[in-house]
């Protein structure tokens, strides 16, 4: 049963991990032998709802951002959901403003990404309360509603909260015709699981080949460890896609400036729409820089690590990108990613959320449709990163249909992990850590 109003009673932090480097899916040319684990967070109610929140990290990164949800759970314990709910945007101040801790952020790093996992959980919760899933919640908004998410603190320079209010209002009668679209069609994917670097030749041939056969046409190719093999591999790739396909690269910071610029030239005659993570996602400038150098024979896409709404606002200033990578739990949460999709639509920014990792698809799927109902009110240049892993540890799982995302139906944010898989993969005591 659902009482009228529900509380925040307790929580629960796990450490869960998966033992992806075994197998070196996920692996790029930085992060060489990942180990895809969850920061997770439950908060209990009142009632029989539970809220699931996590952010993202890769193996011992865990031992820090589980730490960090902890510092930040208990402000939430005792808190009404309507209380927290009225006014999203002081809600994400009791994480961001807090002075015994802000002085480690502010709003970025281990402590954004805990951020990320508590105000998430606020978010399924407040989405199962309602009967909804998360993306409908968002989109049955009224446009005032909407920008009452949102801290405008460090970007009304790029964004007022009236010229927000506007975008949303130009959408806001033709909103139905694109739901009921999503409905029927879901939002289009690429997928980057066939071309992580530490597979083989042959398996990125067989991935890419079952891929295809599942309606993909759109890959994403890892790059940056060896220039030799980064050619042998797109000529892989492009012999297997096609002229039509659609090829990506993804270099995860591994250059400097001018090394990106010319390491690039030799993988341009493969004609890869976008260069990501060329290098440090700081550095807006460089970004900038290899944009202008490498324009329009390849464009430049970031995203996975900018770290906050401002750094997305400056990319977006200086001309940095061409692609807008949000990602669901760097970022603190639903709120701060409704900002960055609004700046992304004033600098007429396609977004392609990232989703390379545990959790990350079942949370963008709902961040996609939001963009697309509410704010973009386009699905032109744009494409959801989809990844083939560890989708059987959730009870929502993401549902893919002919190479695109299907809208998902359940309440929630779709990020409640099995119990068992919660048990079996919690480090160091699961079962699955005892081998
Ligand atoms: C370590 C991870 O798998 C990354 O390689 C992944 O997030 C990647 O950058 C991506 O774009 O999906
Ligand atoms: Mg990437």
């Amino acid at each position: 049963m659902v009482p009228k109003d529900i509380t925040i009673t307790s929580y629960e932090v796990r450490d869960i991990r998966f033992p992806t480097s075994k197998s070196l899916d996920g692996s790029d040319a930085m992060n060489k032998d990942p180990d895809y684990s969850a920061a997770y967070v439950t908060f209990y109610t009142d009632s029989d709802l539970i809220g699931s929140g996590m952010t993202f990290t890769n193996g011992r990164g865990n031992e820090v951002c589980t730490v960090a949800i902890e510092a930040l759970a208990p402000k939430f314990v005792g808190k009404r959901l309507s209380e927290l709910t009225a006014n999203m945007a002081d809600t994400h101040r009791i994480c961001t403003g807090d002075s015994q801790l802000r002085w480690i952020g502010p709003e970025k790093g281990a402590i954004h990404l805990a951020t990320a996992a508590v105000i998430n959980a606020v978010w399924d919760l407040w989405a199962k309360a309602a009967g909804k899933p998360v993306w409908k919640l968002v989109a049955d908004m009224t446009p005032e509603e909407f920008i009452r998410c949102i801290d405008f603190r460090y970007i009304t320079d790029a964004l007022t909260p009236e010229q927000a209010l506007e975008i949303l209002k130009a959408n806001e009668s033709t909103k139905h015709e694109r739901e009921a679209e999503m409905l029927e069609k879901g939002y289009p994917a690429y997928t980057t699981s066939a071309g992580w670097l530490g597979y083989s030749d042959d398996k990125v041939r067989r991935l890419v080949r079952e891929a295809k056969a599942e309606g993909f046409t759109i890959f994403k190719q890892k790059v940056g460890s060896d220039k030799a093999s980064d050619v042998r591999r797109a000529a892989l790739l492009r012999e297997e896609i096609g002229e039509d396909g659609v090829l990506m690269m993804d270099a995860n910071q591994v250059w400097d400036v001018k090394e990106a610029i010319d390491w690039m030239q030799d993988l341009l005659p493969f004609n890869p729409l976008f260069i990501e993570e060329p290098t440090s996602p700081d550095d807006v400038l460089g970004h900038a820089a290899i944009r202008k150098a490498l324009y329009p024979r390849t464009r430049v896409a970031t995203g996975e690590h900018i770290q906050n709404r401002i750094i997305f606002k400056q990319l977006f200033q200086a001309e940095a990108i061409d692609f807008c990578q949000i990602d669901s739990c760097r970022v603190a949460g639903v709120n701060e990613i409704l900002a960055i999709l609004l700046m992304a639509k004033k600098f007429n920014i396609p977004v392609c959320p990232h989703a390379g990792g545990v959790g990350l698809c079942e949370y963008v799927q709902h961040l996609s449709l939001i963009d697309y109902i509410c704010v973009s009110g386009t699905t032109e240049g744009r494409v959801l990163e989809y990844v083939d892993h560890l989708h059987e540890h959730f009870l929502d799982p993401v549902v893919m249909n002919n190479g695109r995302y299907t809208a998902p139906l359940a309440p929630g944010y779709s990020i409640t992990m099995k119990k068992q898989s919660i048990e079996d993969y919690t480090f160091p005591t699961g079962k699955i850590h005892q081998s």
